[in-house]
């Protein structure tokens, strides 16, 4: 017996990194990083559907900007199917619908998350039972980000970001994310970066207190520990980022911090009321976007078809 493949989604998560160090820069143009990544619950679903050839449709959330979103083989979802293609020595089609809700190049790895979904969903469309390992390997391929997007939860990065292990994490965080209406592009907050720190060290500052932060699961001590050494270069080029952690940390937030490379600022609360609370509070300053999420969530899984 024939059977017809139906459509599979995927849902793919956000992540922002708690601790973000960063080293000077390589020969190869990257940063050897120390980061600790945390899934969060806002995410992008990317339906595959049976077709003749490879193509990307967007369906977007109001406050993301599917303007600046290509459609073509650059999209970091077509890459992925046509990366994994390419390992397994044949041209994959599908008709991808990526349903986005994270903000384009707001240091949340959108991107990142569209491509692992795409390299989960074809997968398992075209019943090629890719290796784990072999997924991780491809994933780093597409992007430094993209290897998290595959296994979430929360997991220290190495390397330039493509090593992840995963660590222990005892608590619900709750996160305030504020996007910004315009993104910033990822290597010009890194060259901005090796302008402000020409004496960078070689070896990125690590991340041992966050680790024990983590373990307590207490809010408090999270607070304090997180670090991100791309949010003075972000700052430095988008002032109002710093001016809104501010705004943040003055209405109640135990901390605010630039996401990755930024714009997207997140604040820490104690509790699902009290980010909610602040959300609200934020709002009302005059931010027409505010999300609440949670973490840490699921990497890059099968959901129920919708589209
Ligand atoms: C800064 C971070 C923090 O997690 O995330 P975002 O804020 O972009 O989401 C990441 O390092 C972004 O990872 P990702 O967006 O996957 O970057 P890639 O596609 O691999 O690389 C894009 C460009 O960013 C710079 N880059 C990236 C990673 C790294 N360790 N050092 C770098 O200098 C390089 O200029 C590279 O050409
Ligand atoms: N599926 C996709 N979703 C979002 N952006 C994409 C996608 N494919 C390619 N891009 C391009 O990648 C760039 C970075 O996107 P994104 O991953 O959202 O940013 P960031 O690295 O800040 O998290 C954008 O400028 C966008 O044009």
């Amino acid at each position: 017996m024939i059977t017809v493949p139906t459509a599979v989604t995927v849902r793919a998560p956000a992540k922002i990194n708690l601790h973000l160090g960063v080293g000077a820069v390589g020969a190869d143009g990257f940063h050897p990083l120390t980061t600790v990544y945390q899934a969060v619950g806002l995410c992008d679903d990317l339906t595959a559907h049976p077709a003749d050839d490879l193509s990307v449709e967007l369906a977007t959330a109001d406050w993301v900007d599917a303007g600046v979103i290509p459609t073509d083989a650059s999209n970091l979802a077509h890459r992925a199917a046509t990366l994994l293609g390419r390992h397994h020595g044949r041209e994959l089609t599908g008709r991808l619908v990526v349903e986005k809700a994270i903000p384009v190049a707001g240091g949340l790895a959108g991107g990142s998350a569209d491509a692992a979904a795409a390299l989960v969903a074809l997968d398992r469309l075209h019943d090629l039972r890719t290796s784990d390992d072999d997924l991780l390997r491809l994933a780093a391929d597409l992007g430094s980000d993209v290897p998290f997007a595959l296994i979430g939860g929360t997991a220290l990065g190495t390397g330039r970001g493509e090593l992840v292990d995963p660590v222990t994490d005892a608590g619900t965080w709750w996160w305030v994310l504020v996007p910004s209406l315009e993104g910033m592009s990822t290597p010009v907050v890194y060259a901005h970066f090796d302008r402000l720190f020409p004496d960078a060290p070689a070896t990125p500052p690590g991340a041992d207190e966050l680790l024990d932060a983590l373990r307590t699961g207490q809010p408090l001590s999270l607070a304090r520990t997180l670090h991100n050494d791309l949010q003075d270069p972000a700052i430095d080029l988008r002032p109002e980022l710093g001016l809104l952690i501010e705004r943040g940390e003055s209405e109640g937030a135990l901390r605010g911090l630039v996401s990755g490379s930024g714009p997207t600022v997140v604040f820490l609360c104690e509790s699902a009321d009290h980010a909610r609370d602040l959300a609200g509070a934020l709002m009302r300053t005059g931010h027409p976007v505010v999300l609440v999420a949670n973490g840490a969530v699921a990497g890059s899984h099968l959901v129920p078809s919708h589209v």
